[in-house]
C-alpha cells in the first residue's frame, strides 16, 4: 500500500474566537496561527467565516473579491492575510472560511482558501451544499437566500505530507465527497464548520467519526468558539478522529487551539486490520470516485 502521508505531521485547530471586527479577526487569526507553529504544527486550520460572524445578514457586508486570482488587498483583506500567516509561520494553512462576492456574476459563495508555508495560494473550495435547514421551535436556516454552492470535489496536494480534501461545515452530511476524495488518495479529510447548538449536540462529533471509519482516514472539524451574545451560536467542540473513528482531541466551546500528530502508520494499520479498503464490490453497486466527478470549478 503506498503511502498516503508521507511523514508524521502535527495538526492544528484553531476554535477562533471572532466578532464583528474583521480587521481584529484578522489580527487575532495571525497570533494564534503564529503560536501554533511555535508548537510545531506543520498544518494549521481555522474555522468556518473566521473573519465575520456566521449569518445569512453578514455575508453581503463582509464578502470579498477572490477573482481574477490574486486579488488586489483592497479587494480581498482576508486573502492578503492568510498568504502573510501561511509564509510567516511557515505552515499550511486551511484558511476556514470567508464571504466571497464574484462580481461578474454577482454571486456569494462561502469560500475557503488554502496557502502553502510560501504563501501561495493553493486551493479554493467553494462550499458544495448550503446549509439549508428547518426544525421547528430550534432552527431554520437558509443559506441558498444569499450564497449559491460550488460546484467541485476539492482535493489539495501538500508536497510535503500527501493529500487533503477540504470541504465546508454542511459538506460532511454527504458522504459522497468524502468518499471521493479518500479513493483519490486524500489521508485526512479536513471541514471548517460551524454546527449551531441544535445540530452540533445531534450530529457533529457522529459525522466526523462516521466520515472517519467510512474512509479510514483522519478527519478533522474546526469550528469557531461560542459567543453567547451572537445572533449564531456556534457548537465548539473542534476534533480530530483517527481512521478508526476514535476521537484524539476534542475542543470545549471557547477558543482553544488543539493539536494532535498525525501519522501514515495508523491509517496503514487501520487498514491492514479491517481491510474494507479493498473488499469493495464495485461488481454489486458503482465506485463513486469513478464516475463523472468535476475537480475545476465550473466557469
Ligand atoms: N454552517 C453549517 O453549514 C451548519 C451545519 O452544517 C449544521 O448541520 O449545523
Amino acid at each position: 500500500m503506498s503511502k498516503l502521508l508521507k511523514k508524521p505531521v502535527k495538526l492544528a485547530l484553531i476554535q477562533l474566537a471572532s466578532g464583528a471586527d474583521k480587521s481584529h479577526n484578522l489580527t487575532h487569526a495571525r497570533d494564534k496561527v503564529l503560536s501554533a507553529a511555535q508548537s510545531g504544527a506543520g498544518i494549521v486550520v481555522l474555522p468556518e467565516c473566521f473573519n465575520s460572524p456566521y449569518g445569512c445578514d453578514y455575508f453581503p457586508s463582509y464578502a470579498e473579491t477572490l477573482l481574477p486570482s490574486p486579488p488586489t488587498p483592497s479587494q480581498s483583506p482576508s486573502f492578503h492575510a492568510l498568504s502573510a500567516m501561511a509564509k510567516e509561520a511557515h505552515v499550511y494553512l486551511i484558511g476556514g472560511s470567508i464571504p466571497e462576492l464574484d462580481t461578474e456574476t454577482k454571486k456569494y459563495y462561502n469560500t475557503s482558501l488554502t496557502f502553502g508555508p510560501s504563501g501561495d495560494l493553493l486551493a479554493t473550495h467553494r462550499k458544495v451544499h448550503l446549509f439549508d435547514i428547518d426544525i421547528p421551535g430550534k432552527i431554520t436556516f437558509k443559506e441558498s437566500e444569499v450564497l449559491s454552492p460550488g460546484n467541485k470535489v476539492t482535493i489539495v496536494e501538500f508536497p510535503e505530507y500527501g493529500k487533503v480534501a477540504i470541504a465546508i461545515c454542511y459538506d460532511i452530511r454527504f458522504p459522497e465527497l468524502a468518499m471521493i476524495a479518500a479513493r483519490k488518495g486524500a489521508f485526512a479529510l479536513v471541514y471548517p464548520g460551524a454546527f449551531n447548538t441544535t445540530t452540533g449536540p445531534m450530529h457533529w462529533k457522529l459525522l466526523g467519526q462516521a466520515r472517519a471509519v467510512d474512509n479510514q482516514v483522519y478527519v478533522a472539524l474546526c469550528s469557531p468558539a461560542r459567543d453567547e451574545d451572537a445572533s449564531y451560536r456556534a457548537w465548539g467542540h473542534s476534533l480530530v478522529c483517527d481512521p478508526l473513528a476514535e476521537v484524539l482531541v476534542e475542543a470545549g466551546e471557547r477558543e482553544e487551539t488543539v493539536l494532535v500528530d498525525l501519522s501514515g502508520e495508523k491509517i496503514e494499520e487501520s487498514r491492514k486490520g479491517i481491510p474494507v479498503y479493498g473488499q469493495r464490490r464495485f461488481d454489486v453497486y458503482p465506485d463513486v470516485s469513478k464516475g463523472e466527478v468535476r475537480f475545476e470549478d465550473e466557469v
